[in-house]
């Protein structure tokens, strides 16, 4: 009797010490394991501690940690076993859903319970109103299922799931130190989150910051460029007419719509306008509306709201935004899109904008010059242009006239750009002969003034001495204009790139940018290629027949 109670006494005490060993053990992994996740910053590093450490541990195969959403309705996959290992009969993997039900049976239940739980799969799988990713499980072998509810405090952050491919693979007797690796877990994921959202909010600063970098640099160009445009040279008839109606409208907010040819001054003219104006403080803003795709235009004129649509990486402010209180020049207007045409006639009426994806309105004061070389009448005759839209933009009309209308401002012009050209480049400024000059008031000029400023840039940078004797022009019949049939026509290397693009343009049926369009073909962004046709004076009426314009 005495031996026996001296052998239980013996067994007691290896059970306790027994027991001792395990809490030792199990403290050991808690602080191992603990500090590992508490030193956690990222994602991945918590993957890295749940996939090496904790189902070896535990003795599962697969895991999944689901997080309840902000709607407390909802949980979603936060970190999970790669799915390229898990083979399941299902194709549909639950892992991969964004949104799962908290009230499904099974998840409700195990966040409810202060233990955690063991389900048999096959068990399982015979009630009613099983969530489908229990059946996904029991397709890819899993027999057995260990849940424990992660919780950061009081709050309950969400759901670790263990599956096993073998029956009995869980014990309780694990209970006790998953549920404190569980709380670890809780507080790791609290900080990854925090660190996951400082980095997001670095980076948006980032891209601000990049953002206003490139506001900053159009701004400094628009101010460079503004520079050139400062003085219009004229004493002709016709531009005196345009200088009267430039002075007069200056001063008032009206609407002006700036018309004429490609390279007559359009643009020196709007400036000209803003520069004599009470806004004249603020940068004036332009936008090309030939020069972009449509889709773009939108979020150009009005800006966009970070995520507002595919690509709309970043918010973005736009034009009508940045010329508040200034001026917006809205350049080739003919080439506007109906549908945006609408769009722009409701911000003229309303005198606010809506960025895309925008919850408000912002109000906004901006005074408009249109500029086109179309006609606009006859295309709001053709159907392409909308009345009421030209009606508004037509407050105050300016013609600008044609080079050749305006022959006698030739001397004028080309001496002045024969003296900014060598200065520009270090040469001594050359004198152009009376025969030159005499060749250049025969011309017809069909790209105008910025035509007869590009021959005399070539000119200049090409020509030897202390004058122009010659300028080599394109051979025309001077009555008629056209260029004489000889056979072989020698063509500036200029003329020779314009027409190959418009080839080119041609062939794309006109498009520009995307996968079709000739910036492709031609190898060059579609924004350098934008910028070379309007160099050349290349416009869509030039390459796309006139019954299409509107659909291009
Ligand atoms: N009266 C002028 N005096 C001096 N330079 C001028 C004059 N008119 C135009 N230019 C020059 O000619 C070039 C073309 O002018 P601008 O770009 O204003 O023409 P545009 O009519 O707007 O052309 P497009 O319709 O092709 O956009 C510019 O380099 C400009 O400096």
């Amino acid at each position: 009797m005495e031996k026996n109670v001296g052998e239980s006494a013996i067994s007691n005490n290896e059970t306790l010490l027994e027991q001792l060993r395990q809490k030792e053990q199990e403290q050991a992994i808690l602080l191992n394991v603990g500090s590992s996740i508490a030193a956690a910053r990222k994602r991945e590093d918590l993957w890295n501690i749940i996939t090496r450490q904790l189902l070896d541990l535990f003795g599962g195969k697969y895991y999944t940690l689901c997080l309840i959403n902000e709607d407390g309705k909802t949980h979603t996959p936060f970190l999970h076993s790669d799915e390229r290992t898990i083979r399941s009969r299902t194709e549909d993997s639950p892992i991969i859903h964004e949104h799962h039900p908290v009230e499904d049976g099974i998840f409700n239940v195990a966040i409810a319970s202060d233990k955690p739980l063991i389900y048999d799969l096959a068990g399982l799988i015979r009630n009613k109103n099983i969530p489908a990713y229990i059946y996904h499980w029991f397709n890819a072998g899993i027999k057995e299922m260990l849940l424990v509810k992660i919780s950061n405090g009081n709050e309950t952050k969400g759901l670790l799931y263990f599956y096993s491919t073998t029956a009995n693979a869980f014990s309780p007797s694990g209970f006790r130190l998953l549920t404190g690796i569980a709380d670890q877990l809780g507080t790791g994921i609290s900080n990854v989150l925090a660190n996951e959202k400082i980095e997001q909010q670095l980076e948006e600063i980032n891209r601000y910051k990049q953002r206003l970098e490139n506001e900053n640099l159009y701004l400094q160009e628009a101010q460079r460029n503004s520079g050139d445009f400062s003085e219009i040279l004229g004493t002709s008839e016709e531009i005196q007419k345009v200088f009267t109606l430039i002075s007069k409208v200056a001063p008032s907010d009206s609407t002006v719509l700036l018309s004429g040819e490609t390279g007559t001054g359009k643009e020196l003219a709007a400036r000209a306008i803003h520069n004599a104006s009470p806004r004249s403080k603020k940068l004036m803003i332009k936008l090309n509306c030939a020069a972009m795709p449509p889709n773009l235009i939108e979020s150009e004129l009005f800006g966009h709201e970070k995520g507002s649509f595919t690509g709309a990486l970043d918010k973005r402010i736009g034009k009508f935004e940045l010329a508040n209180n200034s001026t917006l020049l809205l350049d080739e207007i003919g080439e506007l899109p109906l549908e945006m045409q609408a769009k722009l006639l409701r911000v003229l009426q309303e005198k606010e904008i809506e960025r895309i994806g925008g919850r408000g309105t912002i109000r906004v004061n901006v005074r408009i010059i249109a500029a086109t070389n179309r006609n606009l009448e006859k295309e709001v005759q053709a159907g392409r242009f909308r009345a009421d839209l030209y009606y508004r933009l037509n407050v105050f009309p300016v013609t600008l006239p044609s080079l050749n209308r305006r022959r006698e401002d030739i001397p004028l012009l080309a001496t002045h750009f024969a003296e900014r050209y060598a200065r520009n480049v270090g040469k001594p400024v050359p004198a152009i002969t009376p025969k030159a000059m005499e060749t250049l008031m025969e011309y017809s000029w069909p790209g105008n003034i910025r035509e007869l400023e590009h021959l005399i840039e070539r000119t200049v940078l090409l020509n030897n001495g202390p004058t122009i004797k010659q300028f080599y022009l394109p051979v025309v019949n001077k009555t008629s204009g056209a260029v004489k049939e000889t056979g072989f026509k020698v063509q500036t290397l200029e003329e020779v790139e314009r027409e190959y693009i418009l080839k080119v343009l041609r062939l794309c049926n006109g498009r520009i940018a995307g996968p079709n369009g000739a910036a492709v073909r031609l190898d060059l962004p579609s924004t350098t290629l934008s910028s070379r046709m309007q160099k050349l004076g290349i416009k869509k009426e030039h390459y796309v027949k006139p019954d299409e314009t509107d659909t291009n």
